[in-house]
């Protein structure tokens, strides 16, 4: 039976995003003839933006209400035009000289926006377990809920921004790190991004997993055992390898490493079929436990 690892089901919610209360809002942000503003909360939280809907809805003023929180951004950064700022720059891999930028619309307010949290759903398994299936199975359920996600699929990214890779360990490697930068992002978006690849090595799973705060990266292991995906072989590949026409296939002649504490496990076999639906609602389970289905 598919399982939810570490199933107790009694996760506290995320205290992330602890908002403050709307009628007493900070000195700092209190401005436009009393319409009630809000910050999201927590240690990471410090935009200074209204939460548009929320404004919207409190004053009925739908212009005004962004207009205030526009101003109050140029505000702050009046007189910086060809003025003294001291930017300290550094060294980032092969990057030197470089600094972040920050910008004063941040992941809450998009959050706020999307009403979920951003996050990282990560499915790891063999070619043929799945992954893609449940993927998109997800993603259409988090749709029917009202959710934006976005499924990044290794196949796909294949085609594109990882054209450049082969299959060989460093090449594996370099795209599940890309892979992993490029979910971050789309966490940051606010966005529950899906990053569906085989991902055999679970030094590389752990850096991906390192790039975002605790929690937010949700490992989800298609436990399928390699006999029941090179039955299913889809794409014929299984054959070819076994064939020795391809070399260095996963699970044939190329290692997978199982994840050994990852948050979901899947689990499928000749004995336990699920369709692609239930296995998603497991993850969806997780998510609305973890608070991911709310700002
Ligand atoms: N040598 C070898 N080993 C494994 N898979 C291979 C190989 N060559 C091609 N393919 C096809 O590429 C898909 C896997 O790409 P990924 O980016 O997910 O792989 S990896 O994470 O870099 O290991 C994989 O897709 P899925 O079946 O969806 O997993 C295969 O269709
Ligand atoms: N839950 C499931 N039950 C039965 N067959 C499945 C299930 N999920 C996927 N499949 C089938 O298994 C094959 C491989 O699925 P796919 O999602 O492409 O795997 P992966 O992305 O891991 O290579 C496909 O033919 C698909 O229809």
């Amino acid at each position: 039976m598919a399982a939810v690892a570490n199933q107790t089901f009694s996760f506290s919610k995320l205290s992330r995003s602890i908002r403050v209360n709307p009628l007493t809002p900070p000195a700092a942000i209190q401005s436009g003839g009393g319409r009630k503003l809000e910050v999201c909360g927590g240690a990471a939280a410090r935009s200074r933006f209204v939460s548009p809907i929320r404004a919207m809805e409190a004053s009925g003023e739908a212009k005004h209400a962004n207009g205030a929180a526009n101003r109050s951004l140029f505000d702050s950064a009046a007189g910086d035009c060809g003025g003294k700022k001291t930017v300290e720059v550094g060294t980032v891999g092969s990057s030197t000289n470089i600094a972040w930028h920050k910008c004063s619309v941040e992941k809450c307010d998009r959050e706020e926006m999307l009403n979920q949290k951003g996050c990282v759903i990560w499915i790891t398994g063999l070619s043929g377990s799945g992954k893609s299936t449940v993927a998109c199975a997800l993603s259409h359920a988090l749709y029917a809920r009202g959710k934006l996600s976005y499924v990044l699929d290794g196949d796909n990214c294949r085609h594109g921004l990882n054209r450049d890779l082969s299959f060989k360990a460093e090449d594996r490697s370099e795209n599940i790190r890309r892979i992993g930068e490029v979910a971050k992002l789309f966490a940051d978006a606010g966005v529950i991004c899906i990053a569906s690849l085989i991902s055999p090595f679970r030094k590389e799973r752990d850096a991906c997993r390192d790039l975002l705060p605790e929690g937010d990266f949700i490992e989800v292991y298609m436990d399928v055992p390699l006999q029941v995906c090179e039955t299913r072989d889809p794409k014929g590949l299984y054959k070819l390898a076994r064939a020795g026409k391809i070399k260095g296939f996963t699970g044939v002649d190329d290692p997978y490493e199982p994840p050994l504490n990852s948050e979901i496990v899947l689990q499928q076999s000749e004995e336990i079929c699920h369709s692609p639906a239930v296995l998603a609602e497991q993850v969806i389970s997780y998510l609305e436990i973890k608070g991911y289905l709310e700002s």
